[in-house]
């Protein structure tokens, strides 16, 4: 559950957050966030960034953060490619100074330096992975702490233009790209350049002739390894596109199991699935076997390489050009000399791929938040409201050019309870979201206590409002913490009294673990109506002036309902509450009923008046009740 230290009112979770001037609404399309998912599972090299040079100085920022890893990373990196060039020269010079004249001693002696040279190469190395993973990993905890507190503080409209999805793999995947990246690049690049640059010049002091021979033999390892790099990648984006299908496919199965099973498809599923799962296998193989191929058939080219330099340096020495020792040395650079070429190369798509990862992390980061206010003196600032809740000819649309709301008016007295109905899609959870300071009003103005909304700040005006919906939210954690989530400075006292006012205290004592029962991430061991009691109790913790109960009780059963309905008058009681209802039972009491179609209101009075009324809302009564008789 998370930790929030703001005392929200929401109490289905909607995270305060303040607001001390009103924002212009953002439009995120024009912000540059692109659609499109990550690279989910690798598939590197497909990905291209935009602005490569921004976003490498942004990478560039967060890296300046862990000053003292990257420094240590370039210093062992620095001394271990040191240690591994001298190493070659060395076993050169032993062989033509000590043992080809059968200097017993110094061969010793060399034997020792050398082991020495070896091992301090082994603890560097340590070293620098060590603090190459420290520098990535502390890199993408700074980046995954940033892009989740700036999620929280987005508004609303944002989120209704991207999939959870998408917003996940962000930052999940698109963080993990840059993390592995991280991890590889900075130390293989730094090595790569030293090793390449540095065998070169150590072949060169050896001998000139014989590095010639050493570099004609790259070209012909670069267009092996280029042939069978085009094949694997295309096999393996292929084996991600199959893997894609096959991972969708199982999650459809198992959300719509009940569907499944109910129309008895389970053996047509299973043969869809034959056939994803064998497109699956076979690309997989072609993939598998190429890349696994690849290994061998490098070892393979390197061997070639280790004849021609033995063969030419075997003709070399012959004629006295170069010795034993140069040979032996050149052996060695030439394997040291051609991995960096290999590893570059894939560290270049690796390092686009991560580019493009970050700049879609970065992309979220620069979408302008919600003006958020989490001064102490916010969090506790608590303005005595009295609930007067005044819409003065608002009008408002999600898309500007299509209207939902059409200058809608409306008054609740504080202590009132205010019914909307009317027909799906007519625009009653609007006027919730427009209350709420979700979205943003076109025109017009919604007061409070004669205050217009947008002087209030969004986290003070958020904290005046409980919100129970429909879809109960529980967060994984306890039930204490689930209620706590109210008000946290709550006690344990106030939260089980809470509790008790909301009839739930008697459902969680009979749990095995009462109130310290853990709940999993969708609250699944719960019923929908125990969940709602839960938010119930939330609310009736969080004390707000104003309360919003959306549709709270139309998908539980008639005996959860009445047991709801009570617990909700409770909370009622005293507060200015709007309740959105399609049970028309259920709002019976209600000091006025608005009747709201097509973005307006067309109707308003008690029950007993819109029914003498005869109009629209006495229609929707009349249809519940014949609809109840039939069924009943
Ligand atoms: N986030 C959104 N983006 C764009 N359009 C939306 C959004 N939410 C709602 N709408 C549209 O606004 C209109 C009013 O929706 P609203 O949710 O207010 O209706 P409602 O009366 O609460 O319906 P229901 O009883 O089915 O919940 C609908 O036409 C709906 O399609």
């Amino acid at each position: 559950m998370p930790r929030n230290s703001n005392p929200s009112r929401s109490a289905n979770g909607s995270p305060a957050s303040g607001n001390q001037a009103p924002a212009p609404a953002a439009n995120f399309d024009q912000m540059g966030f692109r659609q499109g998912h990550g690279p989910l599972l690798g598939g590197p090299g497909k990905v291209r960034s935009k602005n490569t040079a921004g976003t490498l100085r942004r990478i560039g920022s967060y890296l300046a953060l862990q000053r003292q890893s990257l420094i240590t990373v370039v210093l062992s990196t620095v001394i271990t490619s040191g240690l591994a060039l001298l190493g070659p020269y060395m076993i050169g010079k032993m062989v033509d100074n000590y043992v080809v004249p059968r200097h017993y001693d110094g061969f010793m002696r060399m034997g020792m330096l050398l082991l020495g040279v070896y091992l301090l190469g082994a603890i560097f190395t340590w070293i620098q992975q060590y603090s190459a993973s420290s520098l990535s990993q502390n890199t993408v905890r700074d980046m995954r702490r940033d892009i989740m507190k700036h999620y929280q503080r987005l508004p609303v409209p944002f989120f209704d233009q991207k999939t959870h999805g998408e917003l996940m793999s962000r930052a999940t995947n698109d963080i993990a790209n840059v993390s592995n990246t991280l991890n590889q690049t900075v130390v293989q690049l730094i090595s790569g350049v030293l090793m390449l640059v540095g065998s070169i010049v150590m072949m060169f002091v050896l001998s000139g002739w014989m590095t010639l021979i050493t570099i004609l033999t790259v070209p012909l390892i670069a267009f092996i390894t280029k042939r069978i790099t085009k094949y694997t990648r295309h096999y393996f984006s292929q084996q991600q596109r199959h893997l894609g299908e096959v991972n969708s496919f199982v999650q459809e199965m198992i959300s719509g199991l009940k569907v499944v099973k109910v129309f008895g498809r389970e053996a047509t599923s299973t043969e869809q699935f034959r056939d994803i799962n064998e497109k699956l296998r076979a690309v997989s193989i072609k993939a598998q076997s190429l890349s696994g191929s690849m290994g061998p058939m490098m070892n393979t080219m390197r061997n070639i390489t280790f004849v021609i330099i033995a063969v030419c340096g075997g003709l070399f020495a012959y004629h006295d050009l170069i010795t034993i020792g140069v040979i032996v040395s050149f052996l060695n650079y030439s394997t040291q000399f051609s991995q960096p070429i290999n590893q570059l190369a894939n560290q270049y798509n690796l390092f686009q791929s991560a580019v493009a990862g970050a700049e879609r992390v970065f992309e979220v980061l620069e979408l302008e938040p919600e003006m958020y206010d989490d001064r102490e003196e916010w969090l506790n600032r608590s303005l005595p409201i009295r609930g007067e809740v005044v819409f003065d000819r608002v009008t408002f649309g999600y898309k500007p050019d299509v209207p939902v709301l059409k200058q809608l008016s409306l008054e609740a007295s504080p202590g009132q309870m205010i019914a909307l109905v009317g027909p799906t899609g007519a625009g009653k959870t609007t006027v919730i979201n427009l209350l709420t300071r979700f979205y943003e009003i076109g025109s017009g103005q919604i007061r409070i206590d004669g205050r217009d909304i947008q002087q209030f700040s969004k986290q003070e005006l958020r904290q005046q409002i409980g919100l129970v919906l429909q879809d109960a939210y529980v967060f994984s954690g306890t039930i204490r913490e689930n209620i706590r989530y109210g008000r946290l400075d709550a006690t344990d006292q106030e939260v089980e009294a809470a509790a008790r006012h909301a009839n739930a205290d008697t459902f969680i004592r009979r749990l095995p673990k009462g109130y310290d029962t853990d709940l999993s991430a969708d609250g699944s061991n719960l019923s929908q109506g125990q969940k709602q009691l839960l938010t119930i109790a939330r609310a009736v913790l969080a004390n707000p002036a104003i309360l919003i109960l959306d549709e709270a009780t139309s998908s539980v059963d008639t005996r959860t309902e009445l047991h709801i309905q009570e617990a909700m008058k409770s909370l009622m009681k005293g507060r200015t509450s709007f309740v959105i209802a399609h049970r028309l039972s259920t709002i019976r009491e209600a000091d006025s009923i608005l009747v709201v179609n097509g973005g307006e209101i067309i109707e308003q009075g008690s029950h007993e008046e819109l029914l003498q009324l005869n109009g629209f809302y006495a229609g929707l009564v009349h249809n519940q009740w014949a609809a109840q008789e039939q069924t009943g």
